[in-house]
């Protein structure tokens, strides 16, 4: 099953999995944001998202790929999320994804060690790419996804937060089969991010365009008075 959702609408589904789709009022719109969900493979990608657009957990997930689109109240603050369910897409490079990307939801699964094991490495690559862009600040979440399976067990939660503070990323444990509380938490953590980063590359490129201006004027003046 491959669904396909325009840019720019909001997406939830129906009760057969079908896309509901409808526009936000752009009156009430404050602030977009691109998100890439990356992560190693069957570590629940597609049920972190699908339970964000929908709070439902399915079970299986098919081929979902595309982009969708949903608005959340955030601190008063509408910001319509544009979300990446990352798959291996032909037509797409990991560096374009990156690129596109604002911010990034990084999951692993908390029974599978390898999938946590190749993090640090994906959060140094991101980084690496953004700031090839001159961005900074780059907003990222960790998350240690199936904890409901606490009997299968192989990453510790301690690890998952020290890593996340190694690599000054925001870090949830949460079970997307379980409930939608903690997938909610990590859009919202991821929000924030997105709004300060956007907010110091604002500034940034204020600072930036002041400097750019009076080093224009200083060389025509010292050209001038030659
Ligand atoms: N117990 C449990 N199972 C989960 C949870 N999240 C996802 N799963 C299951 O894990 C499997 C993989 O979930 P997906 O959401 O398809 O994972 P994915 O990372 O998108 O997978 P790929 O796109 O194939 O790499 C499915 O069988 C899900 O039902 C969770 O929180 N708890």
């Amino acid at each position: 099953m491959v669904l396909r959702i325009p840019l720019r609408r909001s997406a939830s589904f129906t009760p057969d999995h079908r896309p509901v789709v409808e526009v936000p009022s752009p009156a009430t719109l404050k602030m977009e944001a691109n998100v890439l969900v990356t992560g190693a493979d069957r570590v629940g990608k597609s049920a972190l998202t699908v339970r964000f657009l929908t709070r439902r957990f399915i079970g299986e997930y098919g081929d979902i790929e595309s982009i969708y689109s949903h608005s959340l109240a955030v601190e008063g603050r509408e910001i319509l999320f544009h979300i990446w369910d990352d798959q291996t897409d032909e037509n797409s490079t990991e560096e374009k994804r990156i690129q596109w990307a604002d911010g990034f939801v990084l999951v692993y699964s908390i029974c599978d060690r390898a999938s946590f094991g190749i993090l640090r490495s994906k959060v140094q690559f991101i980084k690496a790419t953004k700031e090839a862009l001159s961005q900074e600040k780059v907003p990222i979440v960790i998350v240690g996804n199936k904890r409901d399976l606490h009997h299968r067990r192989a990453v510790s939660s301690e690890e998952g937060r020290l890593l996340a503070l190694s690599m000054d990323c925001e870090f949830y444990e949460v079970s997307a089969a379980e409930a939608y509380h903690g997938t909610l938490m990590v859009f919202h953590g991821l929000a924030e991010r997105i709004r300060e980063a956007k907010l110091a590359l604002k500034k940034g490129t204020g600072i930036r365009g002041i400097v750019k201006t009076m080093s224009a004027v200083f060389a025509r003046k010292r050209t001038d008075s030659l």
